[in-house]
């Protein structure tokens, strides 16, 4: 049975998904030393932002498949690394959109109106109603940076309360802002108008401290600002100096740029800064959501299946593969035969989507041939995930055409790949009930299903050579399966192609060559 490791609090609905397909063990608040030597013995992995997965485990984990964040945010797990081992990382896109957003909404509220402060002071036995004078949000503005699934609700649920709505998103286009009832605008002009500035993007190389002492200072004094999205967005150093300075109003964090928070000038500061311990997605609603959202991608991929949110398999939506499924195994059937005709260190691989498969909703083919590609020399350590970074990593110059015009098979694909053997190319399609065919050959029309054992043999088309080489195979013992002729003109040049119900033994190719008018002879094992 398959384990899996669950290395942060999940809800149970998620514990009880997984335990249909696997052994599950919650090992909470392991050391990186400790996750490196525990990893190696599990099939898959489930994490909260508690985790941070580093290339260094990944590495360790030699059956891992799949990774699964139940939460949106992936920047703790090394995604590149990931990647090159061809394991799946998935999240749950939505499944606590509705809790960050709460949250952000609650932190601006309890901002404005010092709630955490007076709380307190009313839990010390003291009654003081001066300190604690806040101001309204109604007919104020709200600048929301990052107006994407998170920041949209926020952006919806501040509108009903009466604010003002401005909009820095540089992915979105002013119909979505203006549906929201955003103005669009650029980053500084949203610093300089807002009374409330609230972050909803990932944290990135371009956002990593978007907001530090420069952006402080554009801002409003009486403005104040929420990070409920990730730590390091702002700056805490400059944003505690800006506090202290009265520069600006004040600030809501829930996310910091070292997690759990340790020595940090924010904490000394007062009424003017709320901190809460990352409890953005921490509702009950919302862990169930991605519990059981994140199990159920890691129970499917156990079982073979497409995950639905992987983050790392562009274009792979299962919608897609679903009705892409027999053409996958076409394409990675066609990859493998022409990387093996085209001997190893194939530099260039051509795929042409022909017919209907001429659309841009094939793309993933492209990937199914080079996962076929590189077969041979990987085996079961190339998959879709890691298959594009592989061939990136082996200098293979991929490229990607698509002709539309219907030929025999409504849809049709057609590989050429160039390596140490020289320039091979193969066509195939589908017959009605999935079969796959090759169709072609070297340009060769033939019409042969794929077989485990298969010889090709370039040679003049004359008489008596197919007798030769059916007596060349016979005396190595070598059963022959089917054999077909592809021949453009009679007595011109011809592939054969052979599928043989034995593996060819060594040396038999140089025989093979040796038959007056065979040019070249490849075997391939599918
Ligand atoms: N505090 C917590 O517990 C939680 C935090 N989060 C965090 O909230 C953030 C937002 O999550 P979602 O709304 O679900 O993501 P999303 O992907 O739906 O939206 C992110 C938006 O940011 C925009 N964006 C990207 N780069 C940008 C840039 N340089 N400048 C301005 N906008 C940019 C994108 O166009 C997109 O519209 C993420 O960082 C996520 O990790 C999410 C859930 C819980
Ligand atoms: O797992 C959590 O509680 C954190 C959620 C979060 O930050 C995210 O989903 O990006």
């Amino acid at each position: 049975m398959a384990k899996v490791l669950v290395s942060d609090p999940i809800d149970q609905a998620g514990i009880d998904i997984l335990s249909q397909v696997a052994t599950v063990d919650v090992k909470i608040g392991l050391t990186p030393e400790q996750f490196v030597q525990a990893i190696p013995e599990y099939d898959a992995l489930m994490i909260r932002s508690g985790s941070r997965i580093t290339k260094e485990i990944i590495e360790a984990g030699h059956q891992l498949k799949i990774i699964g964040r139940a939460g949106v945010g992936v920047d703790n797990v090394d995604v590149p690394a990931a990647t090159r081992q061809g394991i799946v990382v998935v999240n749950s896109p939505e499944g606590n959109t509705i809790a960050a957003a709460e949250h952000a909404i609650a932190m601006m509220l309890a901002l404005s109106r010092y709630i955490p402060d007076a709380n307190a002071s009313v839990k010390r036995g003291e009654w003081d109603r001066k300190t604690f004078v806040g101001a309204e949000v109604y007919k104020k503005t709200l600048g929301v940076v990052g107006l994407g699934k998170i920041g949209s609700h926020v952006a919806t649920a501040a509108k009903a309360m009466g604010m003002k709505l401005l909009a820095y998103d540089p992915f979105i286009s002013t119909e979505r802002a203006e549906q929201l009832g955003c103005r669009l605008v650029e980053v500084d002009i949203l610093l300089q108008e807002a009374d409330y500035i609230t972050l909803h993007i990932p944290k990135t190389p371009e956002t990593t401290h978007l907001i530090n002492a420069e952006a402080l200072a554009k801002m409003k004094p009486n403005a104040r600002i929420i990070n409920c999205a990730r730590g390091g967005i702002i700056d805490e150093a400059a944003l505690a100096e800006a506090l202290k300075a009265g520069k600006i109003a004040g600030a809501a964090l829930d996310v910091f740029e070292e997690e759990p928070l340790k020595e940090s000038p924010l904490r000394a500061l007062g009424k003017e800064i709320i901190l809460t311990p990352h409890l953005g997605a921490s509702t009950t609603e919302a862990q169930v959501n991605v519990a059981i959202d994140v199990a159920e991608q890691i129970r499917d991929v156990l079982l073979g299946l497409p995950a639905r949110s992987a983050v790392n398999i562009p274009g792979l939506s299962p919608d897609i593969l679903e009705e892409l499924r027999p053409y996958m195994q076409l394409a990675e059937t066609l990859g493998n035969l022409v990387g093996q005709l085209a001997g190893g260190r194939v530099d260039l691989l051509n795929v042409k989507l022909q017919g209907e498969l001429a659309t841009n909703k094939s793309q993933p083919l492209v990937v199914a041939a080079l996962k076929g590609l590189l077969s041979q020399a990987l085996r079961e350590r190339v998959n879709y995930v890691n298959a594009s970074v592989e061939a990136k990593e082996r200098g293979i110059r991929i490229i990607e055409t698509r002709d539309a015009a219907i030929r025999d098979y409504a849809g049709s694909l057609h590989l050429s790949a160039k390596g140490s053997m020289g320039e091979h190319s193969v066509t195939g399609a589908l017959l009605g009930d999935g079969e796959i065919r090759i169709t072609n050959i070297d340009e060769f029309p033939i019409n042969i299903p794929p077989s485990s054992h298969m010889l090709f043999t370039l040679h003049r088309d004359m008489p008596g050579i197919i007798g030769k080489l059916g007596s060349l195979l016979g005396s190595f013992n070598v059963n022959i399966a089917s054999m077909q002729v592809g021949r453009k003109i009679v007595r011109g040049d011809a592939v054969m192609v052979l599928s043989l119900d034995d593996p060819l033994p060594d040396g038999i190719l140089t025989e093979i060559t040796k038959v007056a008018g065979i040019r070249d002879a490849y075997t391939v094992t599918l």
